[in-house]
């Protein structure tokens, strides 16, 4: 059975700022350095063979910590970036105009193909992340691989591995390196394919972490 982690990366200055990144970028902050020690030391103690990571700053910077600990290298992969929030990136949450704010609300209440102008839709989002996971089936066996990878990208690869829609994401609690996992399994009896082990759990976190985009 290949189990597979996943990690969303540390927290950063925008997350703290209430600021949306989607595909723009900011750095992790000193707490988001911590943490990405923290589940570094806790991936070590499971064993990781292989971290890929989203293309993005934050997430390379986390993978980097992350396979120091573990003796590993990090593999790039852009399907893992977070969504593309086309007009709306790099703007404080807070400043939304009720146009703006509701361009958002098509994301999160399901509207079929509902994005942000110039951004990407849900379901295009859950496309590339269940490529970038079925990808790890091809590793050699025996491997043990960690994807670092962002909120809305992991909540909408483990809702829709749960048959959800994919706007359930927001049901789940993702915080900075929190750590998931997915099991592929063969079971007549059970379910064959993905299924999903534990999701956002942050006991190896000695601090509290930001929920996205939260206070
Ligand atoms: O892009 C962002 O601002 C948030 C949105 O959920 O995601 P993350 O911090 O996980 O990249």
């Amino acid at each position: 059975m290949l189990q597979v982690y996943l990690v969303r990366h540390g927290e950063t200055v925008w997350n703290a700022a209430r600021r949306i990144q989607g595909q723009s970028d900011s750095a992790l902050t000193e707490k988001g350095e911590r943490q990405a020690r923290q589940v570094g030391e806790r991936m070590k103690s499971l064993g990781i063979t292989h971290v890929i990571s989203s293309d993005l700053g934050r997430t390379r910077r986390t993978a980097e910590i992350i396979a120091d600990i573990c003796g590993c290298s990090v593999t790039l992969d852009a399907r893992l970036r977070e969504l593309n929030m086309g007009v709306l990136e790099q703007r404080p949450i807070d400043t939304l105009s009720a146009e703006e704010e509701g361009w958002r609300r098509t994301l999160v209440n399901g509207t079929e193909n509902g994005r942000i102008p110039e951004g990407e839709s849900m379901t295009e989002l859950a496309e590339r992340m269940h490529q970038a996971l079925n990808a790890c089936l091809e590793l050699p066996a025996g491997s043990r691989p960690l994807l670092v990878s962002h909120g809305m990208a992991l909540g909408v690869l483990v809702s829709t591995l749960l048959g959800l829609p994919a706007h359930a994401e927001r049901r789940l609690r993702l915080r900075n390196c929190s750590l998931s996992r997915v099991d592929h399994q063969q079971s007549a009896w059970l379910a064959s394919g993905w299924v999903v082990e534990t999701a956002g759990d942050i006991s190896h976190l000695d601090l509290p972490a930001l929920d996205e985009l939260q206070r």
